[in-house]
């Protein structure tokens, strides 16, 4: 199972909070995220693969995986009070999640609905 994790700056700490109440759940899980997301969660104990920062690319690297089927789900913390330069990019890796039927999360409360709705988690 692997799953892309990736926060806006105003819900890093959330994302956190959330991986450390699930980290039971996410022992068999490979973790992909973003440059920025991948730092607080590796300084917070947990195993992560960093890719680029948002901004500079991570999204659509992000994406990219999602559309070659190498993803089994995204949990995607945006916030919705906040402006992004690279908003282009985020609509770009919410459409492919939709094109290739990959599961998406923007907020804890689904988040935690799909992590215990996957026969694939222990
Ligand atoms: O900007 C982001 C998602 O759009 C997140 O990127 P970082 O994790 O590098 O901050």
């Amino acid at each position: 199972m692997r799953i892309a994790i990736i926060a806006h700056d105003g819900k890093k700490p959330e994302m956190v909070a959330f991986l450390l109440k699930n980290k039971n759940k996410l022992k068999q899980v490979e973790l992909f995220a973003t440059g920025t997301t991948g730092g607080h969660v590796a300084n917070a104990g947990l195993e992560v693969t960093k890719l680029l920062s948002g901004p500079i690319g991570g999204d659509a690297q992000i994406a990219s995986m999602a559309a070659t089927k190498e993803l089994d789900m995204v949990i995607f913390f945006r916030d919705p009070l906040g402006k992004h330069p690279h908003e282009p990019d985020v609509q770009m890796l919410l459409r492919i999640c939709d094109v290739h039927n990959i599961p998406l999360a923007t907020n804890p409360a689904t988040a935690e609905l799909m992590l215990n709705g996957s026969s694939r988690i222990a």
